[in-house]
């Protein structure tokens, strides 16, 4: 499925960059180390980045948030590359919940 808002962003381009990794020589970049370690090393990472982005809502600290979130997001697709999970797999499924979801709307009126 091609995802309608098929502009190329941020996320995108984190996400080739970090598949690019997969091939690349660990000592040259954090993230092919990381990945190096297996898709289980790359679970916990992302685990301990969303804690610590929950710490940091709970204190209602919000420029340490917007960092940790982009931790959270970077940990997240480098977890989804490790399990050749694609970025357009996981946007492809939020596109069907929002049809979904615009078929129940209907539906209801
Ligand atoms: N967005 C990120 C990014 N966010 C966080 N991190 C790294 O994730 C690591 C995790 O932070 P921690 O505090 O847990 O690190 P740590 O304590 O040293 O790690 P551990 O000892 O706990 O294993 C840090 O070393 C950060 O530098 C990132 N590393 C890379 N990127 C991007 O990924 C792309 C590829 O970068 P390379 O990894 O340099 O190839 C580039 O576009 C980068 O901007």
């Amino acid at each position: 499925m091609t995802h309608p808002t098929s502009a190329r962003g941020p996320l995108d381009d984190l996400y080739a960059t970090i598949l690019a990794r997969k091939d690349a020589d660990p000592a040259s970049s954090w993230t092919a180390q990381l990945l190096a370690k297996g898709p289980e090393k790359c679970a916990e990472k992302f685990g301990e980045e969303a804690i610590e982005a929950i710490i940091e809502a709970i204190k209602d600290d919000k420029a340490a948030l917007t960092s940790e979130a982009a931790d959270v997001l970077y940990h997240l697709l480098v977890m989804l590359a490790a399990r050749d999970v694609t970025l357009t797999d996981v946007l492809d499924e939020l596109t069907r919940r929002q049809s979904q979801s615009g078929v129940a709307e209907k539906a209801s009126r």
